[in-house]
């Protein structure tokens, strides 16, 4: 369990709360309205936003102050955070090792994350040479072989079309079950947090308010999310 105790964080007069327990293995949804602090708490959960209170807890052990590497959660971004000049291989070779000194083993979880995302093919390509939806299935194999239990996604496929997006959806909503992840998504989409999530985060009037589960929060929204959702 992740636990969110009696946190606050700022960025510059932007002040949200938090105090909340996420459960491992299941999927939150973060919604709310834009400059709500959504990615603020991601970032605060991944220790880039620093805390002004309050503690974090994984599994009991505190880490308000580990840094980002020691936390038990992967982060990835919309832009996908791949580097343009190394190939595919390498970009998710990084997620084992940062100088890329591969083992054998090393090397084989590599190739076995690509092949399970479907770019055992493109493996030589940099990712420039990519089309958006690979350029995801890049970052979500680094996604992979960080075997983290908790994966935060902040609007990852907001750039690509409804097809590919859902199937990329569909695809983290599989890795995730098969690994036994825990997953946090921001999201702007509604379709999005009926498709993939067991619980919602909604982050409104300077707070993210504990999770409340997903189908029966859409189904009956609270007036701030029913004037959020429009
Ligand atoms: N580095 C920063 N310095 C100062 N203020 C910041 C910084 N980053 C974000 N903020 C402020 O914090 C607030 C929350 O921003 P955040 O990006 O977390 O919102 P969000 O809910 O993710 O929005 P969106 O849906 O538009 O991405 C905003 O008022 C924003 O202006």
């Amino acid at each position: 369990m992740l636990r969110l105790e009696g946190l606050e964080i700022r960025q510059g007069t932007f002040r949200m709360g938090a105090d909340m327990a996420l459960e491992q293995g299941r999927k939150y949804a973060v919604i709310g309205p834009s400059g709500a602090g959504k990615s603020t708490l991601l970032g605060a959960l991944c220790g880039f936003v620093p805390l002004a209170q309050g503690r974090l807890f994984w599994q009991g052990d505190e880490i308000t102050d580990a840094d980002p590497g020691a936390r038990p959660m992967t982060m990835l971004f919309q832009d996908n955070n791949l580097f343009p000049h190394l190939s595919v291989t390498q970009n998710i070779g990084l997620g084992i090792r940062p100088d890329l000194r591969l083992s054998a083993q090393d090397k084989t979880r590599v190739a076995q994350a690509l092949a399970r995302v479907g770019l055992s093919d493109q493996a030589g390509k940099k990712p420039g040479a990519l089309s958006g939806g690979q350029q995801s299935r890049a970052a979500l194999a680094r996604v992979l072989v960080q075997a983290q239990p908790w994966v935060l996604l902040d609007e990852p496929f907001a750039a690509l079309g409804p097809a590919l997006r859902n199937e990329m959806l569909d695809l983290v909503q599989d890795l995730v079950t098969e690994t036994g992840a825990g997953l946090v998504m921001v999201t702007h989409a509604p379709e999005d947090v009926r498709r993939i999530a067991d619980e919602v985060v909604f982050v409104g009037s300077g707070r993210a308010e504990a999770p409340k589960p997903a189908a029966e929060l859409m189904d009956n929204p609270p007036p701030e999310l029913r004037a959020y959702l429009g």
